[in-house]
């Protein structure tokens, strides 16, 4: 009734509906929103334009919008979706509109913190992260045998999402859970640097593949964790299998956005991308089986917890074999790139602003000021420049470049209505870059997240977010900081023990033809992890900026 009368007040000619009632009442053309609604007063009437207005690319008739993936004919490129994303928010603004796309439903590109926090705080109990339906089709078709009705997290919504999530979301996101492997953490990140040690050249550059050597690192920290084994990836002569495991995950990255974006033959009869997709899956389960049951045959029930691994934790409480083998198959399916990518990106970033590394530097000799202070997490909880370059790079290059949710039910978003069932991606590499959130966003000044920074206080908590928020944010987000954090206070020690730290250039060789680590890194988030591919607890909690 408050809200009618002060509507009445205001004299406008037209009526007024909660938009909760919108439903019933299409042919109302004004709203209120649910804000106004609920508070009651300072009504503010927001015009509601129908979903066909929203702008974006325009499908073709018979082509719908595939047609621009074609290479040489369509403007968009897979592998700049990045690109893409910047393209469609400078054509059309902050909502985009990418219908048309055979096999799946239109995709909404959010590029607005205030929507994407209206979105994440309205989520229902069982949030659908709209991503990879052929792992979808992987885990519960081509390989049902295998999974049954326990898909995991990834790719699986609905009740078995959730019932699954409940029962590993303690484990893993308590906040004592991590550090409970801080000193497998810190003895890999430790291996890692004796190794790097070697591979340097007379300028202190990193050879073409350092970024596999960094995935290398990443594959044993998590299989010490998740299994509580030793893969050996980080010794001279590694096992063979696990740099298939390695390139099994690059594969499988690489080719997830063409099997989500271009044309879904794959649904009809198996293409070539699809048999080498379904080839890697194969493959990382063949090989994190074999570690896996490795893991199950040292299990010692009687011990306590934190001598357990993830998995054998999972194990020693649900008592389900099946279900603790696959949440570790999830956890090497997602938790070995992005954390790879993202180091090489911090490390990408200290080299190219020296001033920056100096200053970390600064940090470390401060808090590990002798030869043999030793790394904990205490000293770890004082790096507070250490953090913020982690998450100064995160906010320029985050390995996640578009997250999103599907729709649940009709909704208002961005001022026009949405259906049911839309998929919005929200465009966090393009939002967080954006002067109108980041002043200077195109600087990498880690500063900004310090907290006696005054740039701190003006950050929207929805601007960035590179770990996703509500209930099905990232699983592994504990053990990714730990993990880069550790290798981050122990990498600048490289030049040793000797406690001559000097800068360290960490950008590859420049190469002849090869790969460098710095076009990889100008450019991982968009290209192998960076699409909406699927992640995602720190639930109904507010991200705070710093
Ligand atoms: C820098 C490293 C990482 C980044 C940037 C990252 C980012 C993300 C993001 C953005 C999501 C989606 C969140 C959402 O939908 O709100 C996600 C989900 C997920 N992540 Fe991570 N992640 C990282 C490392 C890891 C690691 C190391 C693991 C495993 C140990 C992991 C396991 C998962 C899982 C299982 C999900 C799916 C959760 C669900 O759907 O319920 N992630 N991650």
């Amino acid at each position: 009734m408050a809200i009618l009368k002060s509507f009445l007040e205001l004299n406008r000619p037209f009526k007024v509906i909660c938009k909760r009632c919108l439903n019933s009442s299409a042919q109302f053309t004004d709203v209120l929103t649910s804000e106004t609604c609920e508070v009651g007063e300072s009504a503010q009437i927001k015009k509601i334009k129908p979903y066909e207005d929203i702008p974006g690319p325009k499908p073709l008739p018979l082509l719908g919008n595939n047609w621009r993936f074609i290479p040489y004919i369509g403007d968009f490129q897979i592998e700049h979706i990045d690109k893409v994303s910047k393209k469609l928010y400078t054509k059309y603004g902050k909502l985009v509109k990418v219908g048309g796309l055979f096999g799946r439903p239109d995709m909404l590109f959010l590029f607005d913190p205030d929507e994407i926090e209206k979105v994440f705080r309205k989520e229902d109990a069982l949030p659908l992260r709209p991503s990879m339906p052929s792992l979808n089709y992987y885990k519960h078709n081509l390989r049902k045998e295998f999974f049954g009705d326990l898909g995991g997290v990834i790719s699986v919504h609905g009740q078995n999402w959730q019932k699954f999530r409940s029962k590993v979301n303690q484990i893993m996101l308590q906040p004592r859970s991590a550090k409970m492997y801080a000193q497998v953490i810190l003895e890999t990140a430790e291996k890692f640097v004796e190794r790097i040690g070697g591979l340097r050249n007379d300028a202190s550059e990193m050879p073409d593949n350092f970024l596999n050597e960094i995935h290398r690192w990443s594959l044993e920290s998590l299989a010490r964790i998740a299994l509580d084994i030793k893969m050996g990836c980080l010794e001279e002569h590694p096992p063979a299998d696990t740099q298939r495991l390695i390139d099994a995950i690059n594969t499988f990255f690489i080719n997830v956005p063409i099997l989500e974006l271009k044309i879904p033959f794959w649904r009809v009869f198996p293409t070539s991308t699809f048999n080498r997709y379904i080839e890697a899956l194969d493959s990382i389960r063949e090989i994190c089986l074999k570690y896996i049951n490795k893991s199950m045959d040292n299990l010692n029930l009687e011990a306590n917890d934190d001598q357990l691994s993830v998995m054998q934790k999972v194990l020693k409480r649900e008592n389900n074999v099946k279900l603790a083998s696959i949440l570790a198959l999830d956890l090497f399916l997602v938790g070995v790139d992005t954390t790879s990518n993202a180091v090489a990106s911090i490390l990408y970033q200290l080299s190219i602003n020296p001033k920056k590394q100096q200053l970390l530097h600064e940090e470390l000799d401060r808090i590990l000021p002798n030869a043999d202070s030793k790394l904990t997490i205490d000293k770890l909880d004082e790096m507070s420049y250490l953090k913020a370059c982690i998450k100064e790079t995160m906010r320029m290059f985050p390995v996640v470049i578009g997250n999103g949710r599907q729709t649940s039910s009709d909704c208002v978003i961005g001022g026009y209505n949405v259906p049911k069932g839309v998929q919005i991606v929200f465009q966090h590499f393009v939002i967080s870059n954006q002067e109108e959130f980041f002043s200077e966003s195109d600087k990498f000044l880690p500063e900004r997240w310090l907290k006696e920074c005054q740039m701190t206080k003006t950050h929207h908590p929805f601007a960035c977010l590179p770990f996703g928020f509500g209930k099905r944010m990232c699983l592994g987000k504990r053990f990714a900081e730990l993990e880069i954090q550790t290798l981050l206070a122990t990498v600048p020690q490289s030049h040793g023990k000797r406690r001559t730290r000097q800068r360290v250039d960490w950008n590859a060789r420049r190469g002849q033809g090869n790969v460098q680590i710095a076009d990889v890194t100008e450019s991982l988030s968009t290209e192998n992890s960076g699409w909406n591919y699927d992640r995602p607890l720190r639930s109904e909690q507010t991200p705070t900026a710093t």
